[in-house]
């Protein structure tokens, strides 16, 4: 039986500032083995969202699957998916981002094409913004903008090299939080002197995570989102807010719950309480996506 393996890391987005547009990938992945059958569709999930997530034609991955096999012109055929699932749901890792992209790369392991920059947009109209699925795609650093020009918007992204200083760890809380609920508490407008602070901080960020990691703390700060989403998870701003206080840059990873701390040393400062969140130091993944097909 032939198929293909992928495997996808989770992404942290935002990073402070840079609200849709700089993510970074790291080293907790999900794996996803598509076999061609005969006939018929069958999904299998181990892990996180194991019994959570629907089984047929609706599942994440199938729908970016089948996308992207209509991109490509491939009839698929049966198809038999096993879902090996560690990136936790909703939680601001990128979960979402990495099951679309695993879904679309699948595709192009399934056509004999490495997935290009059409991989990217398709992936990106999926999640509605490019950040995490640029971040998951590529691996590593990026920072990701739509093209505005044309009649609807051309998702992009570029890599930028991480300093090899960065040792990020996340603190993840137990609950949950959907994206799409915290995106709805952002306001339609924002002050002008929030926008430029944010326009300054996000360039300061860009140079901060790839040449002077020294300024990460002033390089972190946001005014145009996880302040307004506080309410949907006080606990994740209050640690933020500590670690900040300790000197640790600390940002809201993506849409929330979890923080994400940049650390030089793998470690947050013992002063501050992270009671109700699990701790890890995530590396970086520099790999992006890979893509193994089999026969
Ligand atoms: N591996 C997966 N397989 C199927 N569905 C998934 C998978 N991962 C995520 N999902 C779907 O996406 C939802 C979570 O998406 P959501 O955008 O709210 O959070 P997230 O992607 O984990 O966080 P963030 O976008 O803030 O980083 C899950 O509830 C589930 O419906
Ligand atoms: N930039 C996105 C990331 C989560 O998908 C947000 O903050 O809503």
């Amino acid at each position: 039986m032939s198929g293909v393996r992928v495997r996808v890391p989770a992404s942290s987005a935002n990073l402070g500032p840079g609200f849709d547009a700089l993510a970074l990938a790291l080293a907790l992945h999900d794996e996803v083995e598509v076999t061609r059958t005969a006939g018929g569709l069958t999904v299998h999930v181990e892990g996180e969202g194991a019994g959570a997530v629907p089984l047929d034609g609706t599942h994440l991955v199938v729908r970016a699957l089948g996308a992207a096999c209509d991109l490509l012109g491939l009839d698929p055929g049966g198809l038999a998916l096993r879902c090996t699932n560690r990136i936790p749901h909703s939680r601001g890792l990128g979960s979402s981002a990495a099951a679309i992209v695993a879904g679309v790369a699948a595709a192009h392991g399934l056509a004999g094409l490495p997935p290009g920059p059409d991989a990217l947009h398709l992936a990106a109209e999926f999640e509605g913004h490019a950040d995490n699925v640029a971040a998951s795609l590529l691996g590593g650093l990026v920072v990701a903008w739509a093209d505005t020009d044309q009649d609807k918007p051309r998702y992009r992204a570029a890599p930028l090299t991480p300093h090899p200083a960065l040792r990020p760890v996340v603190a993840i809380p137990d609950t949950q939080s959907a994206t799409s609920t915290t995106r709805g508490l952002l306001p339609a407008h924002v002050p002008h002197a929030d926008a430029a602070h944010a326009a300054g901080r996000a360039a300061l960020a860009v140079h901060a995570l790839t040449t002077a990691p020294d300024l990460l703390l002033p390089a972190t700060a946001d005014l145009l989102h996880q302040d307004y989403r506080e309410p949907a998870y006080p606990q994740t701003l209050a640690l933020v807010r500590a670690l900040r206080a300790a000197g640790t840059p600390a940002t809201v990873s993506g849409a929330g719950p979890t923080v994400l701390a940049f650390t030089l040393t793998g470690t947050l400062p013992p002063e501050v309480d992270t009671t109700g969140f699990r701790i890890e130091q995530l590396p970086i993944d520099t790999e992006g996506v890979r893509i193994t097909p089999f026969d």
